[in-house]
């Protein structure tokens, strides 16, 4: 037996990040598992690591616009396509493979399935069985089992090669054992910053002539907006008895001890204030997220005016609808059907009162710096590198870190260890077992909860910021179809959406917007209240342009178009008539399949659709109402639209090959409709559901159906 350690190397493709957070947790447990362990990214490969040169491999890799691998991983999926590689070039690789996916797109995780063809034809050989996980239900479904499972392969894999076993093992461990080792590391985490902290009391002059810090400072105010929110806590605490109080004996264990606890996730961002007279602080410090790129950026981040809010829905609509419009400087070069992405930030009084509640209110606005603590295998030099390199808490918790997330269980097993009260300490770890699963996704998943919602029940739940830092997500900007034609407007960037409502329930401790819609919404109202047109006071808003994914109209305007899209999903299809129209382009052949709930409260953009059929751009235009309709017999939802004219849709899909396009809602509307169209196809082709599928397959092959949806 040799006594070399089993050696590791985790890959990732990742487009959004959350393929690369497993990947590094996957790295973490690998590392204190004993094994040498690396972690890269799948782009790295020819300079961190040499894909021929290794011999184990974890892959995790999600999936990204219409079935397709990560930008990251695409380089190294083609380079080992390569024609003239051999097909043993990687039959020394082993590997196990967790793919990401989305059952909501209708090419299920074809990004990881594109990733294990191409290491099969190579040689590679897999010591663990793939498994696909499903981002429309839970990730963690799937993960979790898997990593568990994971730990055991390995060994059988090293087994059979006669490597030593690694001497700790410990991913199930009883609770008690790994709460008494992990409390030595958070006190020598706290011992580490105390040693490393620098002086506090200097505070960093932010210069105002950047307009990118000038909201920033009026947020820097030390008026306390949170107490509001501070008093809705306080006085609703007992609705969130559920969310503390403890549920167990769960189902399948007999008592409460014996609830199983991954182990912790090590910390290792730790964070110093530096003394603002030993820096200097240049404007570009506070560039929006430290001018980190993002993903599926297709421009640069811009700096936009709010120029017109309007409120498409009558005030008795179930849900508000606003269309904003922003003026750019510059030309601004987009095409009908794309996206821009729109930069937020954190409601103020959350930001303020998440500041109290840590206790760090006489610090938030000190100039700060993160590091890699000692001890960590991360060889990071730059640990978040979306906060600019000397920042301020409150900074960060405004613009980049996104404290609405629904905390992951590894940040509730951490907030254990942070807690002082036992039977808070309990309920936390309970609902990050094993065991606590159901009650996990019923109380904080289903609920949207957030780490607000978590501290504000768990009172003696005391936090380190850095920990936060550590497991919530980047702040991400959100998506908005533009309605607009680059041949119409050229400096306006104009854009509908739903303003997000969650009331107060369950383990949510208050009622509160969408943090982008509700941002959106905020600043429209204030910019609509101001009678100053003065351009340089109107709010300003960052965007950039987010990559298309195919949903464009085509270069020649004569194939026939069928455009399915209820509610704002009509946005980037009056973008599509918009352009046409300016094109003179009438037609024959194109349909717009629209739904909403009341014809007089919330039919978005009515008199603009009826317009352009009067002047033959649109051949027809079909709306459904859910909730007035006529008859009983009238139809309620696109669907039934599209079922009404069956043969039509049939004939439009193969005789006039038609390009359909789907935008709007994932989870109900995008799922039936393709479930409908393939019951057209097989009412219409006279076939089995089978032969419908594959038909439907075709036209997905051949790009004829595209959908632009959202969860
Ligand atoms: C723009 C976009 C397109 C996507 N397309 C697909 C798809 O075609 N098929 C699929 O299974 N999942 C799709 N997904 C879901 C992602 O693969 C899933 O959310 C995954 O967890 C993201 O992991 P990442 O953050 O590592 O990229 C898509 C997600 C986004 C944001």
């Amino acid at each position: 037996m040799t006594t070399t350690r089993r050696k590791i190397v985790v890959l990732y493709g990742s487009q959004t990040g959350q393929a690369e957070t497993i990947a590094n947790g996957i790295h973490e447990d690998a590392v204190y598992n004993n094994y040498d362990s690396n972690v890269f990214c799948l782009k790295e490969e020819g300079k961190e690591f040499v894909i021929t040169d290794v011999t184990c491999v974890i892959f995790v890799c999600s999936t990204t616009g219409d079935g397709d691998p990560p930008e990251n991983a695409r380089k190294f999926i083609r380079s080992i396509n390569r024609k003239s590689l051999s097909e043993t070039h990687l039959s020394k690789l082993n590997y196990a493979l967790l793919g990401l996916g989305d059952t909501n797109y209708s090419t299920f995780c074809g990004g990881p399935k594109k990733l294990e063809k191409a290491l099969k034809q190579r040689g590679a050989k897999s010591f663990f069985k793939t498994a696909y996980a499903d981002d429309g239900t839970d990730l963690e479904d799937t993960v979790e089992p898997w990593i568990e499972g994971l730990w055991p392969a390995l060994d059988v894999y090293f087994s059979s090669l006669g490597t030593m076993p690694n001497n700790v093992m410990v991913r199930n461990v009883q609770s008690c054992e790994t709460v008494n080792h992990t409390r030595t590391e958070v006190n020598d985490v706290k011992a580490d910053m105390e040693n490393l902290a620098l002086s506090k009391d200097k505070i960093p002059t932010i210069p105002k002539d950047d307009p990118s810090t000038s909201s920033l400072l009026s947020n820097m105010t030390s008026v306390d907006s949170s107490q509001s929110l501070l008093n809705s806590f306080e006085t609703e605490i007992p609705s969130n008895e559920m969310l503390n109080m403890s549920s167990a004996p769960f189902p399948g264990s007999e008592e409460l001890a014996t609830i199983t606890l991954s182990p912790l996730s090590k910390q290792w961002i730790g964070m110093r204030f530096v003394d603002a007279e030993r820096i200097s602080l240049q404007s570009q410090d506070f560039k929006y997220q430290n001018g980190h790129s993002f993903p599926l950026a297709t421009s640069e981040t811009i700096l936009t005016k709010l120029v017109e809010a309007k409120q498409l829905t009558r005030d008795d609509a179930v849900k508000i609808a606003m269309e904003i419009t922003l003026k750019t400087e510059d030309q601004f070069p987009y095409q009908p059907g794309d996206s821009i992405s729109v930069c937020c930030e954190n409601p103020k009084e959350e930001v303020d009162w998440l500041i109290s509640r840590l206790s760090l209110n006489d610090v938030a606005d000190n100039a700060a710096e993160f590091f890699v603590l000692p001890n960590s295998s991360k060889k990071a030099t730059n640990p978040c590198p979306y906060v600019p390199r000397i920042f301020t808490i409150r900074y960060a918790f405004t613009y980049c870190i996104e404290i609405r997330s629904v905390p992951k269980k590894m940040l509730l097993r951490s907030l254990a260890e942070y807690t002082t009260d036992q039977s808070e300490i309990r309920r936390l770890q309970e609902l990050s077992s094993k065991q606590g699963g159901h009650e996990y996704v019923a109380l904080i998943r289903e609920k949207n909860v957030c780490i607000l919602d978590l501290l504000a029940a768990f009172k003696t739940c005391s936090p380190s910021f850095e920990l936060l830092v550590q497991h919530l997500p980047r702040l991400m900007p959100r998506r908005y179809s533009l309605i607009n034609s680059p041949l119409v407007s050229k400096n306006h960037l104009s854009f509908a959406f739903n303003v997000v409502k969650f009331e107060k329930d369950i383990g949510r401790m208050y009622a509160r917007d969408g943090i982008c819609t509700g941002f959106l919404h905020n600043l429209g109202n204030a910019s609509s209240n101001t009678t100053n047109q003065n351009i340089s006071q109107l709010p300003s808003i960052k965007v950039f342009r987010t990559k298309s994914t195919g949903f464009c109209l085509p270069t020649d305007t004569s194939p026939p178009l069928v455009m399915i899209g209820p509610g704002t999903g009509v946005a980037p299809f009056i973008g599509f008539l918009r352009h046409l129209e300016a094109l003179s382009a009438q037609t024959t052949d194109r349909w717009l399949f629209y739904g909403c709930r009341h014809k007089d409260r919330d039919y978005l953009y009515k008199d603009e659709l009826e317009s352009y059929l009067n002047k033959g751009i649109l051949s027809r235009l079909l709306v459904a109402f859910s909730r007035d309709p006529t008859s009983s017999e009238s139809p309620k939802y696109v669907q039934d639209n599209l079922k009404l004219h069956s043969l039509d849709i049939a004939n439009l899909l193969f005789q006039k090959r038609a390009i359909f396009y789907v935008c709007g809602d994932a989870r109900n509307m995008a799922k039936d409709v393709r479930q409908c169209i393939i019951e057209i196809i097989t009412k219409e082709r006279n076939c089995s559901d089978k032969e419908a599928v594959d038909l439907f397959k075709q036209v997905l092959d051949e790009k004829r159906y595209r959908e632009d949806i959202w969860a």
